[in-house]
């Protein structure tokens, strides 16, 4: 598949202390999830291919433009939906002048055909029946949507995605995932979050950052597999676990090193995302 995205050795440092450390990646299109523990550099990453922080040094292209030069720089803004960590909203606007706002500042200057996009959008979210509605007034799920619609407004060709399922309720998350599955279709979409089943539903490609370096670049499956006769069942909490807890069934779940001859299990993408930060190694598959 076509590289659209292509970043070389990505830093950003905050008072002389790296938050990105050399971060090279490239991506196509597809949903790609990033996962890191809190500080890893997921937001950083996520604000330096937004070009809302320029990297102190490496470089990056999006569809073969470079953010570094001002034509370049403006070609990428053309291209891109963002939904950043807190996304600022006036509380007083509607979703519908939110998302126009939002549409005015992509300059989709034609109002009716603009007006046409935000109602697109946020029928797209589902959102139809409150775009009248004060954002003051909308749940905190529909809020994400609003942020969404915003971050899809103009059919960018790069979606950059900061934890848009936080705080969600387990419908809601579904029905995001069905919206970044759909928009991942026919764009590169770059999703940071914390939830790993996220991750493993509806991502084809995960990367693992972790003190601002790239730890493991490749399929869910594979970080998955990195687990597999790592994940133990035993009756009593075992010495030799990363992490164990007691299931409801009254057996512990064990992740790291079985003893021999263990009641060994399958393991979730959880397992070998925990496994992965536990070593040094970089993992990064071929392109
Ligand atoms: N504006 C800033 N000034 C100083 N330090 C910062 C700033 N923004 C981020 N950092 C630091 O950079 C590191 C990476 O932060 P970042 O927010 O990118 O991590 P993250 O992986 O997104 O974390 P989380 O999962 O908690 O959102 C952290 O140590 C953080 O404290």
């Amino acid at each position: 598949m076509n590289t659209t995205v292509s970043a070389a050795g990505l830093t950003v440092r905050y008072g002389g202390t790296p938050a990105l450390d050399g971060v090279t990646l490239s991506l196509t299109d597809g949903v790609t999830g990033l996962l890191g523990p809190n500080g890893a550099g997921k937001t950083t990453l996520l604000k330096v291919l937004a070009t809302a922080v320029p990297p102190d040094a490496g470089a990056f292209t999006v569809h073969g433009e470079d953010p570094a030069t001002p034509a370049g720089r403006l070609a990428v803004r053309r291209s891109l939906g963002y939904l950043p960590q807190t996304p600022g909203f006036h509380p007083d606007f509607t979703a519908f002048e939110f998302v126009d706002y939002v549409a005015i500042l992509k300059e989709l200057t034609d109002q009716g055909g603009r007006h046409r996009e935000v109602r697109r959008v946020l029928d797209q979210v589902g959102l139809a029946d409150v775009r009248g509605r004060r954002i003051k007034r909308l749940s905190g799920g529909m809020r994400q949507r609003v942020a969404l619609a915003a971050a899809l407004v103009g059919g960018p060709r790069f979606l950059v995605l900061d934890e848009p399922t936080v705080g969600l309720d387990p419908e809601q998350r579904m029905r995001f995932r069905e919206l970044i599955a759909e928009a991942g279709e026919d764009r590169t979409v770059l999703l940071s979050t914390h939830q790993t089943e996220d991750v493993a539903m509806l991502c084809n490609r995960v990367i693992v950052l972790a003190e601002g370096r790239v730890r493991y670049d490749g399929t869910p499956a594979g970080l998955t597999a990195r687990a597999a006769g790592r994940v133990w069942s035993s009756t009593e909490r075992a010495p030799g676990a990363r992490a164990g807890w007691r299931t409801g069934t009254g057996t512990f779940r064990n992740v790291g090193d079985p003893p021999t001859g263990a009641d060994l299990l399958e393991p979730t993408l959880e397992d070998g995302y925990l496994l992965v930060l536990d070593t040094d190694e970089t993992e990064v598959a071929a392109a």
